[in-house]
């Protein structure tokens, strides 16, 4: 036996007993991973619990005891205080053990950790590799006992590169951002530390969704977590959690901010392996989702210095991780977070291969969404055969979560929600055009609207707080389950054939702007017998848990949500993420869009538009620089949307400063269908730039001179110019405003022309022309303007009527009957516009409401 001393010192260095290892190196022989694996089946076969040595499951039996002893909570309380009782009825980990071994002050447990004597006991279930009070060096050969741990705990065979080069600068103890894609494997750069040294890992992340969502997939991959949200009225979980109970502690930026001088105590004692920072791009106000409660937490560096705490010998290291970080949200991060100069930054690809981006033209009709989702709807009826039973899951009843949380609050804000559906249906119109249509028409898209306004009509995922428990406790038991995920083939033969199949089974997300059109629309799709639920922030926290729960178990078909859903969410088979309206930003986009296809099977992301319409910023309290920044990110994602040329794949991983290395992706809607004809626009590009140039001749905007004479002209607006080409080209007169934008905005991809107003619009506002636009126009150059006609230009001719039909329309003009009546028809059209302004001032519904509240806030 003397040859296998040092695998025996070494299992028992990773937390085994003594019997344990004899017995498995007798059965196996003397290498480590066959007895790891040999121990850990003998307790699965032996209790159905967690891994023997397990003393978190007994604790936390008997914290199921007591909270369910104690389950009489008055009922007039919404928020559940501890999910402990959730758990019970939603993962029922059938190996808990459950055997009660005697109640256990927290003092003696204190004293316990600081005498060092039982840090195992300490630990939770799993086989934790058990340090010292002093934790020992992981030792050279740490790549080795992580592929045991993440065999043991995961069943996945190795490390990714990325993760491995996250593992080493925090084994360095220096700090690191990763940026890495949706879906890649972030997660485990933060939780492999805690399972590797013993020590607790905290991590900070947005919102009680993901917290939740992370931690039930760590105890059924064997390891104690728990999560602390904000405002908690039961502190047992945090208590425990400040004691070194579990591995991995999850918490939001608010309340760690709280917990420093506990969290400097757990430092002391047991030990903090890490910070990770979850979705740190929440850190920057250049990004999307940004929470001020993620910049203060420059305070951890400053907090967990070793030069501040005398029991360290090195600063506690930082792990920031994102998916979605422009350059200059990277430097944010760096430079808010007081990251250290030496910062590893870990940088994958962000390209997703097998997410099929496409974009489509939505062709919502005023009252029904049924050509839109036509083909969603027979896809559900389809597969699951249910033919026209109406389904109804939009809102879930309250009967059997009623010891959570007051009947009468949850019918309260169902009935609320409902009402919102009402109100909809009065209003009876659609809703996403509406709003945007009146953004725009009222000016709105530049000024700094009302916070009351967003907190009616739209998500910002700007508090922690969107489940209906404030913490909770999840104990680590293992499960043969293994998400077994399929690397993409690169090669393009493979992949091409890879990816001819249809779309497999699975969920669709679809995002949409507004509260109300989550319920709008899944209440369509329900009364197609589709299985959909609608999410977002203000119905009852106990539905948003129920559709999680719903979601993950395949519940549901269909969820239709505002942003307020899906961030960081790891659920392996959904199928189909659809944008029903613009996002607001590429970051957002693609942040949701990676909630697809994380089992590394095909998935569709689809943004579905009114292409012919121009997005508008939706209203929210900002800077005049984060105005700009606004509008910039807006007009970005717009620009991806009218694209019909650039492999879209290549545009959003180029959006984050990658360069695409390869052609292109072979799957998205413009590398499958093509580009369109080239076009030579020569012709329209010169008058476009004559007319503008006519303009800027006459006047010359900004001259002191001109001013002073009064002189001085509004500078020509994109309607005027529009105009002034269809009275001075007869060719032009019936041609369509949206064909000009789309050629403007070509025209300003070459520097041809710019905005000329200093601001930063959507769509080009105030044309103004370039030097280079003007050599351009006077060289006489006989070479061509080809170019692709993007989508709305593309659109602006298939709904017209043919070029001869137009030159009539236009010639008609001439006859002053016709215009006689074409005014008078005008005008009609004008009455009936303030006829509906007047309505939609109506104070029974909701667009009346804000739009009063808005005109006294102008006023
Ligand atoms: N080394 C690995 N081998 C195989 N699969 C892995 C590995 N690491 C992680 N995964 C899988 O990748 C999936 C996604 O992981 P995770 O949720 O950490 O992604 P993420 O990068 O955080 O994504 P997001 O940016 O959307 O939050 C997990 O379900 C996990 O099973
Ligand atoms: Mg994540």
């Amino acid at each position: 036996m003397e040859g296998n001393d040092h695998v025996i010192a070494e299992l028992i260095e990773m937390g085994f007993e003594f019997s344990q290892v004899m017995e498995a190196i007798e059965s196996v022989g003397p290498t480590i991973d066959s007895a790891v694996e040999f121990i850990i089946n003998a307790s699965e076969r032996k209790n159905s619990g967690a891994f023997s040595g397990s003393n978190c499951s007994t604790s936390n039996a008997r914290t199921l005891g007591k909270r369910s002893a104690s389950s009489s909570r008055p009922l007039g309380q919404m928020k559940q205080s501890s999910i402990v009782k959730h758990l019970e009825s939603t993962s029922a980990p059938k190996r808990i053990k459950t055997q009660d071994k005697g109640s256990e002050p927290l003092e003696e447990q204190n004293a316990s950790l600081c005498h060092g004597n039982s840090l195992r006991h300490m630990m939770n279930s799993s086989a934790l590799p058990v340090c010292n009070q002093q934790v020992q060096e992981i030792g050279s050969d740490w790549e080795k006992k992580v592929k045991n741990l993440l065999q043991v705990h995961f069943g996945f065979s190795s490390l990714k590169s990325f993760q491995k080069e996250a593992l080493e600068a925090w084994l360095a103890n220096q700090d690191c951002l990763v940026l890495a894609a949706t879906g890649s494997g972030k997660s485990l750069c933060f939780q492999i530390p805690a399972l590797l040294t013993g020590k607790v890992v905290v991590v900070i992340s947005p919102l009680i969704s993901l917290m939740h969502d992370q931690c039930l997939k760590l105890a059924k991959h064997g390891v104690s977590a728990c999560f602390l949200g904000s405002g908690q009225t039961d502190n047992t979980v945090e208590h425990k959690a400040m004691n070194g109970t579990y591995g991995v502690v999850y918490v939001c930026p608010e309340t760690v901010l709280r917990l420093i001088k506990p969290l400097q105590r757990l430092a002391e004692n047991r030990g903090i392996a890490l910070f990770a920072i979850d979705e740190v791009h929440c850190v920057s106000k250049w990004g999307h989702d940004f929470r001020p409660d993620y910049r203060r937490l420059s305070l951890l560096r400053e907090k967990f210095r070793a030069s501040n705490l005398k029991f360290l010998e090195s600063d506690v290291p930082i792990m920031a991780l994102t998916a979605t970080a422009t350059l200059r949200v990277r430097r944010d991060i760096l430079e808010s977070l007081c990251m250290s100069k030496e910062t590893n930054i870990v940088l994958t690809s962000f390209f997703r291969p097998n997410l099929r981006f496409q974009v489509k033209n939505s062709r919502t009709s005023t009252k029904s969404y049924e050509e839109d989702f036509r083909e969603l709807i027979k896809a559900y009826r389809t597969k699951s055969g249910n033919g026209e039973k109406e389904h109804n899951t939009i809102l879930h009843g309250s009967e059997d979560e009623s010891d959570y949380s007051s009947t009468s609050d949850a019918d309260e804000l169902s009935h609320s929600a409902l009402k919102d559906i009402e109100d909809d249906n009065n209003d009876g119109t659609d809703i996403k055009g509406n709003l945007m249509d009146w953004n725009s028409k009222s000016g709105l898209e530049d000024i700094e609207l009302s916070v009351e306004y967003l907190e009616d009509e739209l998500d910002a995922v700007q508090s922690v707080d969107d489940f209906d428990v404030a913490c909770g406790e999840f104990c680590g038991y293992n499960s043969t389950e293994n998400s077994e995920t399929i690397e993409m083939q690169t090669n393009p033969e493979e992949r091409r054939w890879l990816l001819q199949g249809p779309l497999e089974h699975g969920p669709t997300i679809i995002y949409v702007p507004t509260r109300k059109e989550t319920i709008t629309i899944a209440k369509f799709l329900c009364t197609f017998g589709v299985k959909a639920a609608a999410y977002n922030a203000k119905l009852p926290k106990m539905h948003l848990r129920q559709v999680h729960k719903e979601f993950h178990q395949n519940d549901l078909q269909v969820i239709v949500a505002t942003i307020a859903f899906g961030m960081g969410i790891d659920k392996s088979n959904v199928r189909r993420i659809i944008h029903y309206g613009w996002p607001q930003s590429l970051e957002a986009y693609y942040q949701e869009a990676g909630r697809a296809g994380r089992d590394g099977k095909l998935a569709d992301c689809v943004l579905f538009v009114n292409l012919s319409r121009i997005p508008t910023l939706l209203p929210s309290r900002r800077s005049e620089e984060q105005t700009k920044q606004a509008y910039k990110m807006l007009s970005d994602c717009f620009r991806y949307g009218m694209g019909t040329a650039t492999c879209r794949a290549k545009i959003l991983v180029e959006y984050f400063g990658e360069s695409f290395d390869r052609e292109n992706c072979l799957l998205c809607d413009v590398c499958v269908n093509g580009p369109p004809e080239l076009q030579d626009l020569k012709e329209e590009a010169e008058i476009f730039l004559r007319v503008l140039a006519s303009y800027y001749a006459q006047t010359s905007y900004g001259d002191d001179n001109a001013i002073r004479r009064g002189r001085q002209r509004e500078k020509p607006n994109f309607r005027m110019l529009t105009s002034g080409i269809r009275q001075q080209f007869p060719k032009f007169t019936a041609s369509d405003h949206i064909w000009w934008q789309g050629l403007a905005r070509l025209l300003e991809d070459k520097g041809y022309i710019r905005e000329g107003d200093g601001k930063k619009h959507v769509s080009i506002k105030f044309p103004e022309p370039t030097d280079f636009g003007l050599s351009f126009l006077h060289s006489g150059t006989e070479k061509s303007f080809l170019v692709y006609p993007e989508a709305d230009m593309l659109l602006s001719l298939t709904n017209q009527k043919s070029y001869s039909s137009f030159s009539d329309w236009g010639k008609g003009w001439a006859d002053p009957e016709i215009r006689r009546q074409r005014l008078h028809g005008r005008k009609s059209r004008r009455t009936k516009c303030k006829r509906t302004s007047r309505r939609r001032q109506d104070r029974k519904t909701v667009r009346g409401r804000l739009t009063e509240k808005l005109s006294m806030k102008k006023r």
